[in-house]
């Protein structure tokens, strides 16, 4: 069954719908499992290690074996900040971020439907991954994208898995309300973190983080917020968990926005509900340069349930942060991902963090979506005659 979080009108499964028809709000979809936690013993590591947990049709997955992604203990910076340090590295699913988990249940629920387009709207991650997943099941991909605000990699990949990209004259959020009405009339399925399905996957990333530790919950999770469907769907997850009995805890929700796109993070300022939308998002992590979240009550309830926290960083304390992880642990993120390192070294010199705590910090999208930044924030090649002592003379130099 599907549920409004806001007024609790139910739906049915197969109901093609994503927003309440009786209040406007976004919708959940609500799962009843009772297996012994034994059941995911000696599975594979993908998501769909997870099952039981997943509303869709077995016989149907559209998987590329996402999920199972890398929890790096990071003693060099857990140790310089005084936490119990580990990184959940989603740039290591097949299109480099999370939004493959979302895709593979997403798609799979297409599939079950019998849809024949697929859309989204996106600051680039999202049609990576819907493309090369809807290129997997055969279904056609249209992708709306904010023009010359999408990085390389993200740009190249939606457009080589043949999505047809349709590049608008207006930010992601306004690109999201015209795709919205597309799917209203339609001409596609949207796969937008709107549509509860999607967000069904993501909830892996939970799953995994507590069986990562050995069924226990870290004190924090912290994580970039743009559209807010991630953080609403670890806290899903955790909490199912939590429900069936597998874990004793919860961990607190901390979601970290950039200055200039920090909706959510101005309503829990102010301990509200509701969110005043930012019409001229601005930051460097285009992944996250987002002004109306449409999970904004979801996100605002893990936040608050959890007695979690919010926060801002400015864009040169995500750059210092994803150097920070790429330089001191080896772990290359895009700029977006890096607002969780940043937002937990500043939480931690405010004093929010306590020393101690155990943390996991989700990087959400790989180094390479983005090479300009990547680029611009290192050091050119040294042009040198491929001859042997001129070469001893710089590294001599260098050292
Ligand atoms: C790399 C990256 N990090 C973080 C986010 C923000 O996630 P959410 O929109 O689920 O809050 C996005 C896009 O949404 C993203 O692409
Ligand atoms: N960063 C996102 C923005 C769209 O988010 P979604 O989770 O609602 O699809 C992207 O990669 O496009």
């Amino acid at each position: 069954m599907i549920k409004c979080v806001s007024c609790g009108k139910a739906f049915e499964n197969n109901e093609i719908i994503y927003t309440c028809d009786e209040c406007g709000s976004v919708l959940e979809v609500e799962i009843d499992v009772d297996v012994p936690k034994n059941t995911f013993d000696c599975r594979r590591n993908t998501l769909w290690k997870y099952k039981e947990f997943m509303p869709v049709d077995e016989k149907k997955i559209v998987s590329l074996d996402e999920g199972g992604t890398p929890f790096c203990k990071c003693n060099k910076i857990g140790e310089d900040l005084g936490v119990d340090l580990y990184v959940k590295v989603e740039g290591s699913n097949p299109t480099g971020s999370f939004k493959d988990r979302g895709m593979s249940v997403g798609v799979t629920k297409a599939m079950e439907l019998g849809v024949d387009t697929v859309g989204c709207a996106s600051t680039g991650n999202t049609s990576a991954s819907l493309a090369a997943y809807a290129a997997r099941a055969g279904l056609r991909s249209i992708v709306l994208l904010p023009e010359g605000k999408v990085a390389l990699g993200k740009l190249a990949q939606a457009m080589f898995h043949g999505a047809e990209v349709l590049s608008v004259d207006g930010n992601f959020d306004e690109a999201l309300k015209t795709v919205s009405q597309l799917a209203l009339e339609k001409y596609l399925y949207l796969l937008n973190s709107i549509n509860p399905y999607r967000l069904e996957g993501q909830k892996s990333i939970g799953f995994e983080i507590v069986n990562d530790l050995g069924w226990e919950s870290p004190d924090r999770i912290i994580l970039p917020v743009g559209n807010a469907g991630n953080i609403s769907a670890i806290w899903k997850g955790i909490s199912e968990f939590y429900n069936a009995g597998y874990i004793e805890d919860k961990p607190m929700m901390t979601g970290i926005q950039a200055v200039g796109a920090a909706p959510i993070v101005n309503a829990f300022n102010k301990k509200s509900m509701k969110i005043d939308p930012i019409t001229n998002p601005e930051t460097i992590a285009t992944a996250i340069r987002i002004g109306d979240p449409v999970s904004y009550t979801k996100a605002l309830n893990a936040i608050y349930d959890s007695e979690g926290y919010a926060e801002t960083v400015t864009d040169d304390e995500i750059l210092d942060a994803q150097k920070l992880l790429g330089r001191k642990e080896g772990i290359g993120i895009e700029p977006a991902s890096a607002a969780s390192i940043a937002g937990l070294k500043k939480l931690r010199e405010s004093g929010v963090i306590d020393k101690g705590e155990k943390i996991v910090c989700v990087v959400t999208g790989h180094l390479l979506k983005d090479p300009d930044t990547a680029i611009k924030a290192s050091t050119p090649p040294i042009k040198v005659k491929s001859d042997v002592s001129e070469l001893k003379k710089i590294l001599e130099n260098n050292n």
